[in-house]
Parts: structure tokens; sequence; C-alpha cells
């Protein structure tokens, strides 16, 4: 194990600025990647070749680790200034060691959701976002690192990753992390939109599944957070009878019943994905007098409604397979469709898959929104037990599907509304 490893351990109490902060920074100065990790040391010192270990317990993970449970005031500043220290100096808020834990997730399985710790590793994770927006960005544009004078060049020891390295490779972590709207595992057929939409769909009791993997798209259980989506679209509406709602994505139609149930004047649907639109002309959808069905994706069909005069109390979004690029694309459109004192909300599965990425994209769609003039209000709602139990619990609502999309303790329900 290196130095900076034991180090991070925090064995020799008092945890102080200058027994630890300085002695990481001289560390980090020598050129040791703040993202070192135990399984690099080991292969080095043991010379050992062959594949690369996939776990990577990072500095990060082990501060988290060994944070003390006394640790004074003084010790705690000291720790944080470490996690700074290590950020600084290009440390993963996302990176998973071999219990597929991010050091967030370590903290949480500690007792340490909400502390100081806690918040540094989500606002990183919101830099860390915002950052490679900006990356992705064809707008934007980059100054090369200007290059350094032969004579200055230090020795630098041969851990060091170039810039271009380190940068390809939390590019590569980062796109692998984006989100979806809802949770689609990376090898899902179903995580691109035109792919789904070619997916043979499935409605069987309680869910509705794709029919060949059993992938979940919609399931019963979430009835409680389609109830809370249902509330906020008639939050600032006095008279039902005068609303005009819009949900994007049918799935099994529970929150469009819930929205019946409070006979809106108008009533718009959007579904793109032909087996959804058969079971809709089958219960009669199609045929009620307020309701209006637009066929086909969102993307096609809500622009036009820009042009037609039509405004909107409430709308609703919740479909499949999208992620969250066209999350940003459909609040272009909500803002110029959603009245004055109109809310907006969506099924939030952003990051759903653990908590604290969950937790990073709270904030930044709550940044994003902020640039259309938008407010978010999240309230918690419990999911149902089951939820967070696996397939093989009695209770678990997971049972014949094919992955979970849902691992979180707590559901963040947004309002969104003109601030
Ligand atoms: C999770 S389900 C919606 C569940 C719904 N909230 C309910 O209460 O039952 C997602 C739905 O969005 C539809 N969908 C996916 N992409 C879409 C798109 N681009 N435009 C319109 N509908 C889409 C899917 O076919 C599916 O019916």
């Amino acid at each position: 194990m290196s130095e900076l490893h034991e180090l991070c351990y925090l064995k020799d109490r008092p945890i102080t600025e200058a027994k630890y902060v300085c002695k990481l920074k001289e560390y980090l100065k020598k050129g040791i990647p703040s993202t070192y990790t135990i399984e690099d040391a080991y292969t080095q010192e043991h010379a050992l070749e062959g594949p690369e270990s996939k776990s990577t317990t990072t500095p990060l993970h082990l501060i988290c680790e060994s944070i003390p449970e006394d640790a004074t005031e003084a010790e705690k500043e000291a720790i944080l200034s470490m996690i700074d220290e290590l950020f600084l100096n290009g440390a993963g808020w996302c990176l998973t060691n071999g219990n597929d834990e991010t050091p967030g997730c370590v903290l949480l399985r500690r007792g340490l959701h909400g502390s100081s710790y806690w918040n540094r590793m989500v606002d990183a994770g919101v830099r860390a976002e915002l950052l490679f927006r900006k990356l992705e960005d064809p707008n934007v544009e980059f100054l090369e690192y200007p290059e350094r004078e032969e004579e200055e060049e230090e020795e630098i020891p041969d851990l060091v990753e170039t810039v271009e390295e380190m940068e390809e490779a939390s590019n590569k972590k980062a796109k692998q992390d984006e989100p979806t709207v809802r949770d689609v595992g990376i090898d899902d057929p179903s995580s691109s939109t035109s792919t789904y939409l070619k997916t043979k769909l499935k409605y069987q009791e309680g869910s509705l599944v794709t029919d060949k993997r059993g992938d979940g798209v919609m399931m019963q259980w979430e009835e409680k957070l389609m109830q809370a989506g249902c509330d906020s679209l008639f939050r600032g509406i006095d008279n039902p009878d005068e609303a005009t709602i819009l949900n994007l994505g049918f799935g099994m139609g529970i929150i469009d019943s819930m929205i019946e149930e409070k006979h809106p004047t108008k009533h718009y649907i959007c579904e793109a994905h032909p087996d959804v639109l058969k079971k809709m002309q089958q219960d009669g959808w199609m045929d009620k007098d307020n309701v209006v069905v637009l066929k086909g994706k969102w993307q096609d069909t809500i622009p036009p409604l820009l042009s037609k005069g039509v405004f909107f109390d409430g709308i609703y979004y919740d479909t499949y397979s999208e992620h969250y690029e066209d999350m940003l694309q459909l609040f272009d459109l909500v803002v110029g469709l959603l009245k004055p004192d109109g809310t907006f909300s969506f099924f939030n599965g952003l990051g759903a898959d653990r908590l604290v990425c969950y937790e990073v994209y709270k904030k930044v769609v709550d940044i994003d929104l902020s640039n259309y003039g938008l407010s978010v209000k999240f309230s918690e709602i419990e999911p149902p037990q089951g939820a967070l139990h696996d397939e093989k619990a009695t209770d678990s609502v997971w049972k014949g599907i094919k992955r979970a999309y849902w691992r979180c303790p707590i559901y963040y329900h947004p309002e969104v509304f003109f601030a």
C-alpha cells in the first residue's frame, strides 16, 4: 500500500491540518494522481502484469470509510480540507470500489447521509456534470495547454496520467453515467428511443414490460407517485372544469385515469408506442370528448402546439428510453406552453439507481430550470418497501422484471413553476 493510502486511513489521531492536509498536498504535488487506487498500488508494488483491476478503491473511498464517529469539529474541518484537496486535483465522485460503492455510497452506508462530507460529494457531482456538459458543447472552445519549457520540466513519477488521459477517462465515465429519465440499463436495447419504439410490449398483471427481455416500462407500485404528479397538475386551478392538462407518455394510463377523475376541460395525451396506442384505442381513450390523443413522439407532436395558442395549467412528463438531454429539450417547450401560474411535473427517476446520483441530479435540474426562469420544489415521498427489495424478497415489486430501475429510499417529487 502507498503512503498516500496509509494517510487516508486517518489512523493517527488527532486529525490535523499539519499532519494530514499538508502531507496530502505534498503527495499530490509530487504527481501522485488523486484517483490512485489501492489496486493500482498493489499491482505496482508486486510488479504484476495483466489486465487492469476494474474496482477502484480511491483515496476518497478510504477517507469516507475511515472518518471516525467521534471526530471533533477541528478534525472534521481537516477531513473536509482533505476531501476538497482531492477534488481540486481531479478525484472522482462517482468511481466505484469493489463493492460497487461510490465514496458517497460509503458515507450513506455509514449513516453519514446529509453530513458535510456527503454535501461535498453531491456538490462535486454537480460540478462534474456541468463541466461535462460544457466539454460536450461544440460552441465552447477550450484553450490548449501551453507547451512547457524543456528546462522547467520536473521529474514526474510514471503514475501520472496525462491531462488528456484523465479527461478522456472522466468523459467516458460521465457519458456512461448520464441518467435516463427512467433508469434503463446500458445493455438494454430500450436505451434508445428508436429501438424502444420497435420493441414489442406486453401488458401483464401490475406492469407494462418489454415482451422479450421483460424490462419494466411502467409498474403499478408507482401509483402513489402518479397521484402526487396528478395533484400537482391541478395545484393552481380553482375550477377543474376550466383546466387544460398535457401528459407526455401514457404507459399504463395510471396518471391519465387520475387526471380524468378530475374532469379537466381538455386533456391532451401524447404517446408514441404503437402497442400502447393500440391499448388506448381498445380502452376507449380515443373516444372521450375531452381527450386529445397526440400520436407520435412528443418531439414531433408538441412543437406545433406552440403556434396554435394552446396553453396548459399542468404538464406531466414521464417517458421511457429517454435521456436527460431530451428533458432539457422539453424545457424549451414547457416555457412556451405553460400558463403563468401553471405547474410542470415529471417522473423523477434521474440517477435513481443510487442516492448520491439522485441528489446530484436534483440540484442539476434546479440549476437548469432556473435558466428558464422556472423554480422547482421537491417534496419527499416514501416508495413502498417492496420497491427497495431485490426480486428474491417475498414483498419485492420487481418479481419477473429484468432489472430494477429504482433503488433509492426516498422519492423526490418535483413541482416546477415560474419563479
Ligand atoms: C413510463 S410510461 C408512462 C407511465 C404513465 N405515467 C402512467 O401513469 O402509466 C412511458 C410512456 O412514454 C411513452 N414514450 C416513450 N418515449 C416517448 C416519446 N418520445 N413521445 C411520446 N411518448 C413516449 C412510452 O411508450 C410509454 O408509454
